[in-house]
């Protein structure tokens, strides 16, 4: 089974919300919420991953020093094994804004299973609210 790498972030804003972004129409898994991020090119780092898709979907900066690992998911989707490092992010420049038409979330611990989130996500969910 071909392993895919993603990277992913739990933005976390100061008043402890967390944002997600939902899957646009056309893709795999449309309309459900995800965190921000994307898969890992061969010569990347998943910090330097993350940091381009932070600044690519969202319009934001950040840096290694302000990405804190919180768990990964690890998932057999049907087509894929699909593992994904989940960074806590608290500190970045610039305003958060959908560069790509996605619509976002900023989420309150107790209102996250309000959004659908892939299957990957779901464990992922407990260990998040413990961060918030
Ligand atoms: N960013 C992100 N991707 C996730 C999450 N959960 C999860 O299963 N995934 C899966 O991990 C992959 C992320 O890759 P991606 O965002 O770069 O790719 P994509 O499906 O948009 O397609 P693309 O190949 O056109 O870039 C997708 O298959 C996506 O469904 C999540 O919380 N965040």
């Amino acid at each position: 089974m071909k392993i895919v790498l993603v990277a992913a972030a739990a933005l976390i804003d100061p008043d402890g919300r967390v944002l997600l972004a939902q899957r646009p129409e056309g893709k795999a898994m449309a309309g459900l919420w995800e965190f921000p991020g994307g898969k890992i090119e061969p010569d990347e780092t998943p910090e330097a991953a993350l940091i381009r898709e932070l600044d690519e979907e969202l319009g934001i900066q950040t840096w290694n020093s302000c990405l804190a690992p919180i768990g990964f998911a690890s998932h057999a989707y049907e087509s894929f094994h699909l593992l994904m490092p989940l960074f806590a992010c608290r500190k970045w420049s610039g305003i958060v804004q959908p560069q790509e038409n996605q619509q976002l979330a900023w989420v309150r611990a107790t209102d996250l299973r309000n959004y659908p989130m892939p299957e990957a996500d779901i464990p992922l969910i407990p260990t998040l609210q413990m961060w918030l």
